[in-house]
Formats: C-alpha cells, structure tokens, sequence
C-alpha cells in the first residue's frame, strides 16, 4: 500500500482504511455506480481483468497520482469470478448509507468477502460440482481434515495418521478444494500444500486456535453440550480442523451458517482407497490429457436429471463403498429401476421439475434468494408427493420414503405467498400474491385508487375545461401533471397551478392531484416495503425447516442417482455384479465402459478375467502395442471401481469380491508430473505400491521398467513379480503387462503367475488386432509392424526390420552396418557393465533413498547409452 505517509482525500483516507483491515482482498470500493479499486488492487486488476488502469490526484499539486482501475456494479460479477477463478479474493465494500442524505463522507463497510472456496453466486459454481473449502490442521499424531461446501451446507471431517503425508495429499487431491485454510505456522501442512497451491488452489493462512477455543466454536455453532453426538469424541485432530473452518467462516461470511446443521466424521479407510494418480490414470472423472469430463467413467455414467444427483455421483465413483451390505443395497435400487420401465419413466420426468434444492437453501440462508429462486423451492418440493407416490408402486424403495418429511406445507404457504412468474427481485415489487396479506391488499387499493382517480381525471378535466387534446401525465421530476397546448392557455382554470413551460405546451398541477399522488406514492413505498417484510417472512419460514429441505434433497439425489446408473445399465447392456467376501475376481466378456461407448470403427471385443489369491494371482500379459492391453486393465479397474459403487458393470457376468485398495502404475500420467524423470515417477509408484498393498488389492501395473535400459527393466519387473507374489507379503490380485517377454518364464517358477497374451494375426506382413485376450505368453512384439502403422517412413522400418533380424538370431555382431553407423559391440560391453554394477548393489548396506538414489543415477547412464 502506500508506502510514504501521504496527505490524501477523506475518500482515499477510507479505502486505506478499509484495506487495512482486508490486507489479502482485492478491494472493490463501491463509488457512485462503480467499483474502484486503488493502489496495487488497481494494477493486479488492471493486469487481470484486462481493463484500463488510470490515475488519480488526490490532491491538486500532487506529483504521484493514485493507480486506479473501475469495474461498473452492475456487470461486476463477470469482473469477480475471474479473479476468484485465478485464486484472489474480492472484499466487497459498499456505501451503507444514502448518498444524499450523508452529512460529509458517505459510510463504508465491507459487507461480503468472497473468496473462491466461499463463492454462493451460480455464475461462479459449476452445477454438478461441488466447492469445497477445506482446512488443515495438525495435532500431536494426526492431521486433521475439515470439508465445507458452503453452497450445499455439506460439511464433514477426517483424520489421517501423520506419517501418512501421501494420504493426505491424495485427499485433498480428491476433494479437489478451491481454497484450503491451514495455520500460518504449520510447515508440516503447508509441505504437502505446496503442490495445490502450485495448481492454482488458494491458500489462506490464519491463526489455529487453541482446543479448548476450537471445542468452543464447535460446540457454539452446533449448540450442543458435546461434540460426542457428532461421533466426534476423540477425533482431535478432525474436531481442530472443524473448528478452524467454522471460525474462518464466521470471521468472512457476515451472515448466518445455519445450513451447516451437522458435522459429519467420515474415515478415508471405509471406502476404496486409491491414490491420485489411480484416479487419475483410471480417467474417473475427467480425461487426463484435456482434463474433460468427456471420456471419462462419469461422462458415461452421468444421466442425472438434478444438479444434486450429479454431484452425488462424481462423490460416489471417487469413493467406491467396501461394505457389501452397503453395496448390495444400492444395486438392489438400481436393479428395481433396470426392472421396470415405467417406474424409470415416471421417476425421470418427476425429477427433471426439481431445482437444485441445496444450493436455493444457501442462497435463502445468505439471504441472497431471488423471489424466482422461492417459487423454484416451492415447485420442487410440489413435486415430491408426486415422485413418493411413483416409487410406492416398488416395495424396494419403501426403506427409503420412510424418512422422507412431509414438506407439503411449506411448498402450499410459498404458493399462496409469491405470484407464479415474479419479477427478479424483491424491490422489482409485484412478488407476493393478493389476498396473502390483509395490510399489503389495504396498501394496493389505496393506490389503485389513486391511479383510478389519476387516470380518470383526464376525461373529468377534459369535460370541465372543454379542452379536448388536455392530458394527464407522469415524470422522475414532476411527478404527475396536466399537460395544455399554447393555443387552449386561456381556458386553463384558476385552481391549475403552473409548472413548467415547453415550447408548445404548459405543465400544470391542482392540490387536488397533488394530495392523490401523494397518496399513490406513499402507498407505492409502503407496498414496498410490506413486499419486502413479508419476502423476510417467508424467508424464515423456509429457514425453520432447514434440515427438512436438506434431507428432500439427499432423497432426491440419491434416487437420482440409481435412477442415472440403471438408464446407462440398460441402454449399455450391463449385469449386476456379485459383490462378496470372496478373494476372485470373475469376469465374463467384460469391456471397457468408455471405450466401447466412443470406439465407432471397430465393435469392442469383450474378454475374460479370472484372478484369485489362491491359485491365479498374477496375470502376467504380453502382446503387441497397440493390442489393447491398457484398455483391459483399466476395465478390469474399472468393473470393480463401478461394483463397488453399486453400479452394473459392462459385462456378460462377473463377481467381485471386494477389494480395498486399487493401485496402478501406468505410463500415461508420466508427463503430468514435472521435474521428475519418467523413469523416478515410475519407481515412486512401484515404491507406493509395494509398500501400501495388501492381500485384498488389485494392482495393474503396465511396462513396469519402461523407463530405463531393457536389463535393468527386466530385473525390476521380476523382482516386483516375486515381491507381490510372496505369500507372507502381499499376494494381491495383479495385472501385469509387460514387452519383456523375457519374463515369461515366472510362470514356470512361480506357482500363481499365469501368461496371458493379446492376440494378433499376421496376413501378408499385415498385422490384424483380435484383441482377445488369451492364456499363455508371446515373444513377439510386432513393434516394427506397429512403427509403420504410425508412418514411420518405410526405410527406416526396412533398415529396422534388419537390425531386429540379426539381434532375433543372437547376431549382434553382424548387424550389416549400411545405412546407420552402430557400434553395437561398444553398447552392449557397456550394458553389461551397468546390470553387473546394478546386481552388486547390497540393499542391506543401502538406507532406501540411496538405492533410489543409485538406480536413479544407474538409470540415467543407460538412458545415455540408448
Ligand atoms: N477390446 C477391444 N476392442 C476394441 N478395441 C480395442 C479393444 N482394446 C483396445 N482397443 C483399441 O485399441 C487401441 C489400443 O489399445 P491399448 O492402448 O490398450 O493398447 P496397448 O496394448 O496398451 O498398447 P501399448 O502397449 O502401445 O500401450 C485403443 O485405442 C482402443 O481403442
């Protein structure tokens, strides 16, 4: 801010002011029908918003003008979303007082601080979304994770061990917040924040507040004895990030959080666990290249009729369940909806009238509802009784509508409160209904009257005057008024009062139009604001039955979405899984829920999947690129990723018994990551893997030792196979494709890795794909067919075929050198130098950072040499 103490306006004076005590806000200082904005706020606007920065004097010889910058009020939230969208936040400072009636310097006060994980208005959300404000915290053990979507009233909390940091950052990485709070202190906090603040996520650092106080704030809030109701008793470090979040909240929002009813405890171990990356290779939600949801499980999935159901959803897919009886029961309402079409007909269009019932709730509590946005409620919550009726007709859903409130009241009273088309807003006037409100029917007769008397007046005075072009008239300045031509002026009675002269006409009152339009006038102000205490009223009336209206909604969201996973189940052609205790994976003709929906050339060729802790542990696959491995262990992932949401899944049949943990490790994310060599990423992964997965995982790994030369691949990749085959270790569930077809040979070393290979056939030098996955192992990789497919001119794909010809043969000597120099004599002496180098490494003599350390570097050599 202003650096050296300067004499400025009372105005600048105030900004100053005001600044000061919103130092991390861009200011939008309301002047007149402006927002302006000052100083540094000025430039960062200027640069951001794209608009003109100017200069102000604050006085008449001043040498250094103030930077301004001006955005009109009324198209000021286009202006404010794109801050917010860039992570800053906006103060916005209004003048609380009328203008004309302020003696001096009009009033202040900075009535809304909008922040992006705080953001109410629809302009700024993303419908089927949600905006998470999360907030970290820290206690002796544990992190604490606190989750408030301020739209929707959600608001839950989680703790993690704290030597889990991985854990952590994949939870947030989940949630996906537009803003984390975290205390100002906390380096632990801040070292796994760094990465989201690196993608744009606004951190704002506040002060923690002691347990005792944060207990205080809780308990406050909530207005309970003890946070035990809550299930919360010894969460410390949940309740402490709670708390933070609540007090940031009371500190920026100047309204009421009486949406946020509960506080809901949930522990990342009750659902499938996967890592960010899982998510992301799996493309759950959004593709991991253009980041769309287009081409993702949810893109396909997605046949949610309400903004709430969407919402759902993608919180589902994030979070398969782990529980069966908890699965069993939502694919049981998704197989009555698969069932019967009728009851999904009926169902749909009920669902289609309702409004997105959690975010209108906010916007009543915030006192930011729209008179439209009420009759929207009222409409919504109309059709209920409707779609309870509907789902009557099924036994199934009886469960479910045993706890549904009647909110049939509330949805009549807003009825007969609001018209059925009102205008925006509430000072547009014209909102609340005749004979809703005696006082509001006294005040509209009166002023009807007195526009009847008005309007009658013209023929009255026409007949009295005997002057037939005489008119009665309205303007901002006059009011009403009697409009005489020039040529009519002598017939103008006595009682006529002159007030204006035009050039062809005179303007006149009488006292007795003036005393009717007084009348009118304060009618008309009195109505205003009778409309406006009874908008208030009916505000209240909905905010008593606050907990009703979220719990409609939850119904309405979750029928939503078994009604969106049986329309896919049935227009895709999917089975319900069995989903038990079991150790196997059974699948029959299982296919790839995207692939098969986007693939238009070739029809999708379904496959089998048989894997079991016992006897088939690891499906080792090899095959050509370009054969379709990815795609069939991605849908593998992806079948249990959509059983265990309780969805059917894109197969003839399959059985799934439950899983904990998904891990991959595929190559497509290596280019999200920056500063990481490819092949650092991929050992990281592997690393995470083997130390995090247990007997009930399922683990895809896809060409693991990629990343490095062929030999020092080959040895990882086995001695991962080995590790995850170990009985006492981890024995999980695993794919695992690979081109070394050295490895092959595990299968006949170790008793639960079974070959698989995907089949191609050769016609004339053309390479036909089946893609049908079969037992036993290839050796061929058709590489050299696939680099053609792709254009690579074909003299390098002859003088390839040659190479590949002599090295096949063992003749790695007698690569006729025509064409290319190669010493292959020189590599190959070198390569046998790095793998003896790579074998005499002693793990026992190396912390685990230094082996990586020493692969890493060992890595790098044999890249040199490739
Ligand atoms: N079962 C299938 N039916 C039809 N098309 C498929 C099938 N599986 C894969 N494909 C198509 O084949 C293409 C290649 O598949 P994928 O990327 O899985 O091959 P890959 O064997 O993993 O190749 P690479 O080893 O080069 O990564 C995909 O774009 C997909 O559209």
């Amino acid at each position: 801010m202003a650096k050296k103490a300067r004499k400025v306006t009372p105005m600048i004076q105030q900004f100053l002011d005001i600044k000061k005590e919103n130092p991390d806000a861009i200011l939008f200082f309301r002047v007149g029908d402006f927002y302006e904005m000052f100083f540094e706020d000025a430039e960062i606007a200027a640069k951001e918003l794209e608009i003109v920065l100017t200069k102000r004097s604050v006085d008449k010889n001043d040498p250094d003008p103030v930077p301004l910058a001006g955005v009109p009020h009324h198209s000021c939230e286009a202006y404010v979303g794109r801050l917010l969208d860039k992570g800053y936040k906006v103060a916005i400072c209004e003048q609380v007082e009328d203008p004309q009636k302020a003696k001096g310097l009009v009033k202040r006060e900075v009535v809304q601080m909008i922040t992006p994980g705080t953001v109410l208005d629809t302009n700024f959300l993303k419908e089927k979304e949600n905006n998470y404000l999360v907030s970290m915290a820290q206690t002796d053990n544990k992190f604490g994770i606190a989750i408030v979507d301020v739209s929707t009233g959600d608001f839950q909390v989680t703790e993690i061990e704290k030597q889990n940091t991985d854990k952590v950052s994949d939870e947030i990485s989940r949630l996906a917040p537009k803003e984390v709070i975290v205390d100002d202190n906390n380096r632990d906090c801040y070292s796994i924040l760094k990465k989201f603040e690196e993608q744009g996520v606004l951190i704002t650092t506040v002060s923690q507040p002691t347990y005792r106080k944060v207990i205080e704030i809780m308990k406050d809030h909530f207005k309970v004895e003890s946070l035990e109701g809550f299930g919360l008793g010894d969460l410390n470090g949940a309740v402490t990030a709670g708390g933070v979040l609540l007090q940031y909240l009371l500190d920026t929002q100047k309204t009421s959080l009486e949406h946020i009813k509960i506080v809901r405890p949930y522990s990342t171990d009750s659902y499938l666990i996967m890592d960010s990356n899982t998510r992301n290779n799996l493309e759950l939600c959004e593709t991991i290249r253009q980041k769309r949801k287009r081409g993702s499980l949810l893109w396909v999935l997605d046949k949610t009729k309400t903004a709430m159901g969407g919402r759902k959803l993608r919180n589902w897919i994030q979070q398969p369940l782990i529980d069966i009886t908890a699965i069993n029961r939502r694919l049981n309402f998704v197989e009555a909806f698969v069932d019967d079409y009728i009851l999904r007909e009926e169902t749909g269009q009920a669902l289609e009238r309702i409004y997105d019932l959690e975010r209108v709730l906010s916007r009543v509590i915030y006192d930011r509802a729209t008179p439209k946005d009420l009759v929207g409620l009222s409409r919504s919550l109309e059709v209920l009784p409707d779609l309870v009726e509907t789902l009557q007709k099924n036994l199934t859903f009886d469960e479910l509508l045993e706890n549904l409130p009647n909110t049939n009241d509330l949805a009549d009273y807003i009825k007969q409160a609001i018209v059925p088309d009102p205008p925006t807003s509430v000072k547009d006037g014209g909102i609340i209904n005749d004979g809703f409100d005696k006082q509001l029917d006294e005040l509209r007769d009166l002023s009807r009257g007195g526009i009847e008397w008005i309007s009658n007046l013209e023929t009255k005075e026409r007949e009295r005057t005997g002057i037939k072009s005489l008119k009665v008239r309205y303007n901002k300045v006059f009011g009403y008024y009697i409009e005489i031509t020039k040529k009519n002026l002598e017939l103008v009675p006595d009682d006529y009062i002159r007030k204006q002269t035009l050039v062809n006409a005179e303007r006149f009152v009488t006292p007795d139009l003036k005393e009717y339009e007084d009348k009118v006038l304060k009618a008309e102000e009195k109505i205003q604001e009778r409309e406006y205490q009874l908008f208030q009223k009916i505000r209240s009336a909905v905010i008593t039955r606050i907990k009703d209206i979220q719990d409609c909604a939850k119904f309405v969201a979750e029928i939503d979405n078994y009604l969106s996973l049986a329309i896919v189940a049935v227009e895709q052609n999917y089975v319900r899984p069995t989903v038990d205790n079991s150790r196997t994976l059974d699948i029959k003709r299982g296919r790839h829920p995207v692939v098969e929906k986007v693939s238009s050339e070739e029809p999708f060729i379904p496959n089998n999947t048989y894997l079991d802790n016992g006897i088939e542990q690891i499906a080792l696959i090899t095959g050509p690129n370009m054969a379709g491995k990815s795609t069939y262990m991605r849908q593998v992932a992806l079948i249990i990723i959509m059983a265990q949401m309780g969805s059917f899944v894109p197969a003839d049949n399959a059985t799934v018994g439950i899983v904990d943990k998904i891990f991959t490790r595929v190559g497509a994310a290596d280019d999200l990551v920056g500063g990481q060599s490819t092949f650092m990423v991929e050992m990281n992964e592997v690393a995470n893997i083997l130390n995090n997965a247990t007997p009930k995982s399922f683990v895809i790994l896809d060409e693991v030792g990629r990343g490095t030369s062929t030999f020092d691949g080959i040895s990882i990749a086995r001695a991962v196979v080995e590790y995850l085959h170990q009985e006492d270790k981890i024995s999980c569930k695993t794919l695992f494709a690979t081109h070394f077809h050295e490895l092959i040979d595990l299968a006949n070393e170790f008793s639960r890795v079974i070959n698989y290979s995907v089949s191609v056939k050769e016609d004339d030098d053309e390479m036909i794909f089946l893609r049908e996955i079969e037992r036993g192992g290839t050796d061929k990789s058709y590489g050299v067919q696939v680099a053609r497919l792709a254009g690579i001119p074909n003299k390098v794909i002859r003088r390839a075929k040659e190479i590949l010809y002599h090295l096949e043969n063992r003749e790695i000597n007698e690569v006729p050198v025509t064409g290319y120099q190669v010493s292959l004599d020189e590599v190959e002496n070198k390569k046998h130098e790095l793998v003896d180098e790579f074998v005499d490494l002693n793990p026992d003599e190396l912390t685990p950072k230094e082996a990586l350390d020493k692969i890493y570097e060992l890595h790098e050599k044999a890249q040199k040499l490739d």
